[in-house]
């Protein structure tokens, strides 16, 4: 099989890593690169894949998924470009990097997918979306649909919709753990033991998920399912709606497209 190669074994990259040997991918097939002696050892250990240094990894693999932080991606490209070659497949993870940002930095004919996962992919269940550079035929766009399909779902996007996807489910994980954190704080002030509120608050989100995927019915519905005439949810959303969550929602989601547009520039 192609080799693929993850440079940058962070939170994201080792993600990848663990989702694709789940998945079943062969670990001979598979190459990280990553500077820090003490990490290759660890990853090594955990997983039995080779760790090499970015030159080699670019110049083995097919297939290059690029995990670093987007303020790290121009040194990187600099470094790995003179081994890259027309026809090879460079995947970028990076919030907000483009893939003409890419493409001007790697050989021409060089093909790029940019893509945008989230940390769910740890528990196969991630969203991630993918949206093809200007030299990526199908057959590329389908490698890098399979790489990030071995942990959940992929969307095939126009790149100019990558922001906003980053925003929701890029960084949607973060707003539902933050969401989940104050529900379990709010059930402490209710005088609930943290444990019993914990597994009331996990067991609900879990639970309405599941609702919204199996029943496809809209969220709407489903909230008006809950909500008594006169009864405690009305009163709960009612504080919801005063305190302006729903324009905090928008609010946020903006910062975070605002922000990942910003992140080309830097
Ligand atoms: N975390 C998330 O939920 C998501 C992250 N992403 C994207 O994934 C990327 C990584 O994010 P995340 O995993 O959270 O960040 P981390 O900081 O956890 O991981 C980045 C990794 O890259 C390594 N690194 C930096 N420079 C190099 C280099 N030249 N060669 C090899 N490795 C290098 C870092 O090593 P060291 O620590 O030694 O510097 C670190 O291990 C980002 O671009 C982010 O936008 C995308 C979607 C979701
Ligand atoms: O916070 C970030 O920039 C990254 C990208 C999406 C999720 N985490």
């Amino acid at each position: 099989m192609a080799q693929t190669a993850i440079l940058g074994a962070g939170v994201m990259g080792e993600t990848l890593l663990s989702g694709l040997l789940r998945a079943g991918r062969p670990v001979a097939d598979l190459l990280v690169g990553e500077k820090r002696g003490e990490r290759a050892r660890e990853l090594t250990e955990r997983y039995g894949v080779a760790v090499v240094s970015n030159l080699e990894a670019a110049r083995q693999a097919d297939t290059v998924a690029i995990v670093v932080k987007p303020q790290d991606m121009a040194d990187l490209l600099a470094e790995i470009s003179p081994e890259l070659r027309p026809g090879q497949l460079v995947v970028s993870l990076a919030a907000g990097i483009t893939t003409a940002y890419i493409e001007a930095r790697v050989p021409a004919g060089v093909a790029v997918v940019r893509a945008m996962p989230n940390t769910p992919a740890l528990v196969d269940e991630g969203m991630a979306a993918i949206a093809p550079g200007s030299h990526c035929d199908d057959v590329h766009l389908a490698e890098a649909e399979s790489l990030m399909a071995s942990t959940g779902r992929v969307l095939r996007v126009p790149e100019k919709q990558m922001d906003a996807v980053t925003a929701i489910s890029g960084s949607g994980p973060a707003y539902i753990f933050f969401v989940v954190e104050s529900m379990i704080e709010a059930g402490v002030h209710l005088g609930l033991p943290r444990a019993t509120s914990t597994d009331l608050v996990v067991q609900t989100v879990v639970g309405s998920a599941k609702m919204l995927r199996e029943t496809g019915t809209h969220p709407v519905v489903l909230r008006e399912q809950v909500t008594s005439p006169g009864g405690t949810t009305a009163a709960a959303l009612r504080e919801l709606e005063i305190h302006k969550v729903r324009a905090a929602f928008l609010a946020a989601m903006e910062a975070a497209r605002d922000r990942s547009q910003a992140l080309s520039g830097e």
